[in-house]
């Protein structure tokens, strides 16, 4: 391992913070890696200190031993490369905390899955724009928590615009279970997990609806055709929108109730309660819709999303939209 990458950050203690800050300890372990895990809530951290467990949000996993989960924002901006593991419309806040305490040059790695609303901004801008000092970089990809905290297999993509900083990122962070692909196509890894969450809401819907295993493979093929035109019209490259943070992450967020955002709208069209985890597409699509129609770009299933949403409209009135759109080639 790189002595630059002995110590890591992470900032936001919830599900996906806890499992990489496990994951980055897994992949330091050769060369007595510290991961600092910072939380905002002080009495949360101190009994994932003592019960060395994030009980409420990772229940039955052990924190690495060498994971100090801590509320002390020093100690996580003293470090050599920070996970930004806060929801998205969260990160530009948790930032302005941090940006005081961080050197020039600190990698920062979005690992949020989201546009900010208001600004339109990605949240690689958001960082440059909070910490104007510090190196963004993006993770994402198909992983679940759970799946990684239990170290089973999971590949995903790691981009920097700096592409050696990426494949350093990615060496420094992967082990045997956690593969990590490089790229410097940051926008590319950016949009892909954010419309994804959208779109896993629509497939929820479809099958709280009970519509049909029909309906729900054509979802998702039409809801990947409408990535890759947002992506085109956002500066992706093609080969990342079918790789693993887009296609990738479309496909295993758009298969069941395990992801957050399917469940959300699985709930919303079986007309039940939504719950209150964390559904990030909730919070994107209305300002994805927005910023397709900036560009002019075609993207029915987010907006259909976003009109049940908004209460504009109802699940059948959504659904039967779709279904009445004028007759065009596929693409
Ligand atoms: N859970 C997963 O499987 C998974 C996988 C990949 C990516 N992600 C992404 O990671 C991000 C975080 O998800 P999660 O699963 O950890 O959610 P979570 O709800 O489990 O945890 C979010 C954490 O952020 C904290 N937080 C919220 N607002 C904050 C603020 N202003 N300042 C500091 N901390 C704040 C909360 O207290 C909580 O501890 C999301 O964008 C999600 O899409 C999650
Ligand atoms: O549970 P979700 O829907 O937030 O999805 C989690 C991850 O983004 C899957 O890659």
């Amino acid at each position: 391992m790189a002595a630059a990458y002995r110590r890591i950050g992470v900032m936001g203690a919830g599900a996906w913070g806890t499992a990489l800050a496990n994951a980055a300890a897994r992949a330091g372990r050769q060369g007595g890696r510290e991961v600092v895990l910072w939380g905002r809530d002080a009495a949360a951290m101190a009994e994932m200190a003592q019960l060395r467990e994030n009980r409420p949000d990772l229940p039955g996993i052990a924190l690495d031993p060498a994971v100090t989960p801590t509320a002390d924002l020093a100690a996580v901006a003293a470090t050599d490369a920070l996970l930004l593991v806060v929801p998205a419309q969260a990160c530009r806040t948790a930032l302005a905390r941090l940006a005081p305490l961080a050197r020039d040059g600190l990698p920062v790695i979005s690992c949020a899955k989201g546009i900010e609303r208001g600004t339109r901004a990605f949240m690689s801008e958001v960082i440059g724009e909070a910490m104007p000092g510090a190196r963004p970089a993006v993770l994402s990809g198909p992983s679940f928590a759970t799946d990684v905290a239990a170290g089973l297999p999971t590949a995903v993509t790691l981009a920097a615009h700096d592409e050696q900083l990426a494949m350093e990122l990615a060496a420094a962070l992967g082990s045997s279970t956690l593969r990590l692909y490089h790229s410097a196509d940051v926008r590319g890894a950016e949009i892909g997990g954010a419309t994804k969450n959208v779109l896993a809401i629509a497939a929820g819907i479809v099958s709280g609806r009970r519509l049909g295993a029909s309906a729900a493979a054509a979802l998702v093929a039409r809801g990947f055709a409408e990535l890759m035109r947002f992506g085109r019209a956002y500066g992706a490259k093609a080969e990342t929108i079918t790789g693993l943070s887009g296609l990738g992450d479309l496909i295993l967020t758009t298969s069941g109730p395990q992801s957050r955002n399917f469940a959300f709208g699985q709930a919303l069209g079986a007309g039940a309660a939504t719950g209150d985890k964390l559904a990030e597409g909730a919070f994107t699509a209305s300002v994805l819709v927005e910023m397709a129609r900036a560009k002019d770009v075609d993207v029915p299933v987010s907006a259909a999303v976003d009109g049940v949403l908004q209460g504009r409209l109802s699940i059948d009135g959504a659904i039967e939209a779709l279904m009445a759109r004028p007759q065009r080639a596929e693409g």
